[in-house]
């Protein structure tokens, strides 16, 4: 698949990581920025990272700042756009199976790094089950 990430500074170092990992396991991954530690503002790399997904320029988003909670809420601002924060697996993977999250959410200041590449990995290779799901996302998507 074809990636594009982005983080503030609060994630950037996890982002260096997460980009690591995902070029391992075989993905294209673009890469948004931020490109350093010093301070920025998440909502410039939250609206970078959900135009190239809304546009279907990548296939998937993942978004890195401290909480997560920034970047979600800029991102779900987008139709089309399918923002999951998680901090477990198990919402992780559900949020592929229910609700076709295209973009994932980490917080770097919530959970260390270990966990986030085993959620990442998880919510990468979950599919999409369909059926009401996807009945339901229709409920709320503009056409
Ligand atoms: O947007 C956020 C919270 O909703 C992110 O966690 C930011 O990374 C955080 O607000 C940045 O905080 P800082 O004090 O400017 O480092």
């Amino acid at each position: 698949m074809k990636i594009a990430i982005g983080s503030d500074h609060g994630g950037f170092e996890l982002k260096e990581q997460i980009k690591k990992l995902i070029d391992g396991l075989g993905h294209e991954v673009r890469d948004c920025g931020c490109h350093s530690s010093e301070s920025t503002d998440y909502p410039l790399f939250g609206k970078a990272v959900a135009e190239l997904v809304v546009t279907g320029a990548v296939d998937r988003g993942i978004l890195i700042c401290g909480t997560g909670i920034g970047m979600s809420i800029v991102a779900n601002r987008y139709n089309g756009i399918r923002a999951a924060l998680c901090h477990e697996l198990y919402t992780a993977r559900m949020s592929r199976e229910h609700n076709d999250a295209n973009v994932l959410c980490l917080g770097a200041r919530v959970i260390g790094p270990g966990l986030a590449e085993e959620i990442v990995k998880i919510w990468l290779a979950t599919p999409f089950e369909g059926g009401r799901h996807e009945r339901r996302i229709k409920l709320f998507e503009k056409e």
